[in-house]
């Protein structure tokens, strides 16, 4: 373990609870809207499977969009390569519910990491399966990496998005129109709703994102995915993991990362460490404000940045 880990987690632990440039809440999905922005959690694993951690570390949040980093897992186990005739790979250079280069681009988002591209890996998941097998498969898959049977679904979140996201419903029923969406619309985004909804600890999604850090391999268990498919999965994240703001995540923090509009963000070094962070105000991109700002001071503090020679 890098030397003072904890002391340095402390350190930046008291650091944001002293900014006060804290960004706001989600406010389109209810349920979201009222997360007090004095939260602040985080989390670090690292490769030889010591734990550093502080602040709200232990409490549960919505994961939203860091779920499309454990779909995007189960699809390509699923079908490979294959998924990459409908799913693109390269950053939007638009928001996470942008629809605009659905129609030049005929119904194939830019990655599967922007809201349409996570909707057709929901709608590969979904195949020879009811929507409760598919959302139960990506549930036990995460508790599996996390190794921890308590993590769940927040229903709550999940209905209320529902209720509420007709700019998802509209990007599903685009695709659908260019035959990249196969089952009803309402069943794929009842899936996608759920996932968004899963409820999880900075703890809990360091523990997950560990095969990413190593190869493929999960403590304890085994291989998971190939390295290839590892390190293609940390390149997706690196390029399109903070949706526009991608460019600016890696020349500040320089760690494939993939953040929720609950105020999450999973950062992975590749070989050292899995970083979870949470705060709920988010920037002006979407992404955790001082989730962020904890994640630029970690990587100046670690010598982390994978832009490195060395650390
Ligand atoms: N950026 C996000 O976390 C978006 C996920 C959210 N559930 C949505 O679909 O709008």
């Amino acid at each position: 373990m890098t030397p003072n880990l904890q002391a340095i987690v402390d350190e930046i632990v008291a650091a944001m609870a002293a900014e006060t440039e804290r960004g706001a809440p989600a406010r389109y999905i209810p349920g979201l809207a009222a997360l007090s922005t004095d939260r602040f959690g985080m989390a670090v694993v690292t490769a030889d499977g010591a734990t550093a951690m502080g602040g709200d570390a232990e409490m549960p949040f919505s994961i939203q969009s860091i779920s499309k980093v454990f779909a995007l897992t189960m699809a390509l186990g699923k079908i490979g390569d294959q998924l990459w005739r409908r799913v693109g790979r390269e950053p939007s250079g638009n928001a996470f519910n942008s629809i605009v280069q659905l129609e030049a681009e005929h119904g194939i988002p830019r990655n599967p990491f922007i809201n349409a591209g996570a909707i057709v890996v929901a709608d590969v998941n979904l195949s020879g399966h009811m929507p409760r097998e598919s959302i139960g498969e990506l549930l036990r898959f995460v508790r599996f990496l996390a190794d921890d049977e308590t993590i769940v679904v927040d229903e709550a979140i999940a209905r209320g998005e529902a209720e509420t996201g007709y700019r998802n419903i509209a990007l599903a029923n685009y695709m659908r129109a260019f035959g990249n969406i196969h089952h009803s619309v309402e069943l794929v985004l009842g899936c996608y709703f759920h996932q968004c909804a899963i409820a999880m600890s900075c703890l809990q999604l360091a523990m997950a994102g560990r095969f990413l850090m190593l190869d493929g391999m999960q403590p304890g268990a085994g291989r998971v995915i190939s390295p290839r498919r590892a390190r293609r999965i940390n390149a997706l994240m690196l390029t399109c993991g903070h949706y526009d703001a991608s460019g600016d995540f890696a020349f500040r923090i320089g760690m494939p990362g993939k953040s929720g509009v609950g105020g999450g963000i999973l950062a992975v070094v590749p070989g050292k460490a899995s970083i979870a962070v949470w705060s709920p105000g988010l920037n002006a991109s979407g992404n955790s404000q001082l989730g962020t700002l904890a994640l630029e001071r970690l990587a100046e503090a670690t010598g982390w940045s994978i832009f490195r020679a060395r650390a």
